[in-house]
């Protein structure tokens, strides 16, 4: 068997939980060879988006079939699959490790190894935390102790931590969720770049899942649609259009505007 060495592959994944009924799947016969630099996943709340995002970074077991990454067995070789993924979780108050913003930042740059795969010398170590720092803007927070972090900081910090350990596949789950505008802006153009790694992008903006090469829609734990962003993203948001219709037509109790053309729109409502 060839070993595909760029990119991620998943055959046959599926993903279980326990419910109050029994196993049941969160995901399932999902076979996917993602090789464009920056794939978005797209999908409903509870689709599956997290989970497959999971199951690529080898945070959730993977009960059947296989998942395959920048050349890793992501099943069976979660030691490996560190070195190559590096992933920021939608709640970055979970991530940080060590007491303040540099130290944090710190603890990733002293795992790397230079082409030798020598340790880097500590002149090394902080010529590329203040350069991290600095890219995230970062620097005036240095100090800070990451619990005393705003969310948006957290997860800026979050980003900081994870590329300064140069993963080959950055998983990135609703990566600017909190962000203000300008952040935002900057977080996303980074991610975007793509710039010496692959991106696989969780996200429910499908402005910033347009602006990427490929897409994947995942909807009830399947892989509904995969293929460039802007098709993918365009069924999906045509889907989500005709759900809102559909509902908007249903009357709600106490509703007097459901089912009304002309009264608001299900956006409107609270
Ligand atoms: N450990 C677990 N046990 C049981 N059910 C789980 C577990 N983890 C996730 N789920 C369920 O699996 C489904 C998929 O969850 P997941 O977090 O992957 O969704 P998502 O598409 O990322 O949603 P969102 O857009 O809301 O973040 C959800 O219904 C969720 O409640």
């Amino acid at each position: 068997m060839t070993e595909q060495t760029t990119g991620v592959r998943l055959r046959g994944a599926r993903v279980e939980a326990d419910g109050p009924e029994g196993v049941v799947a969160l995901l399932q016969d999902v076979d996917l060879d993602l090789t464009a630099p920056r794939v978005a996943v797209v999908g409903e709340n509870g689709s599956g988006k997290s989970t497959l995002a999971r199951a690529v970074a080898g945070l959730v077991d993977v009960v059947a079939g296989e998942v395959t990454v920048h050349g890793v067995d992501a099943v069976r070789d979660v030691k490996a699959l560190r070195r190559v993924v590096g992933m920021v979780f939608a709640n970055p108050a979970a991530q940080a490790i060590m007491p303040t913003v540099r130290e944090d930042v710190e603890l990733t740059v002293k795992s790397l190894r230079d082409d030798d795969g020598r340790r880097l010398s500590k002149v090394d170590v902080a010529a590329r935390v203040a350069a991290a720092l600095a890219e995230h803007r970062l620097t005036e927070l240095a100090e800070r102790p990451c619990l005393a972090l705003s969310s948006g900081q957290a997860q800026r910090l979050a980003m900081c931590s994870v590329m300064a350990g140069r993963p080959r596949l950055v998983i990135a789950d609703e990566p600017t969720s909190l962000l203000d505008g300008r952040h935002r802006r900057i977080i996303a153009d980074r991610l975007l770049a793509a710039d010496g790694f692959q991106l696989l992008l969780v996200t429910h903006d499908l402005e910033l899942a347009r602006a990427c090469d490929d897409a994947v829609w995942v909807h009830e734990g399947r892989v509904r649609a995969v293929g460039p962003a802007s098709e993918v993203v365009d069924a999906y948001a045509a889907f989500l259009d005709e759900a809102v219709a559909a509902e908007s037509a249903v009357p709600a109790a106490g509703d007097p505007a459901a089912g009304n053309p002309a009264g608001a729109s299900a956006e409107a409502r609270p």
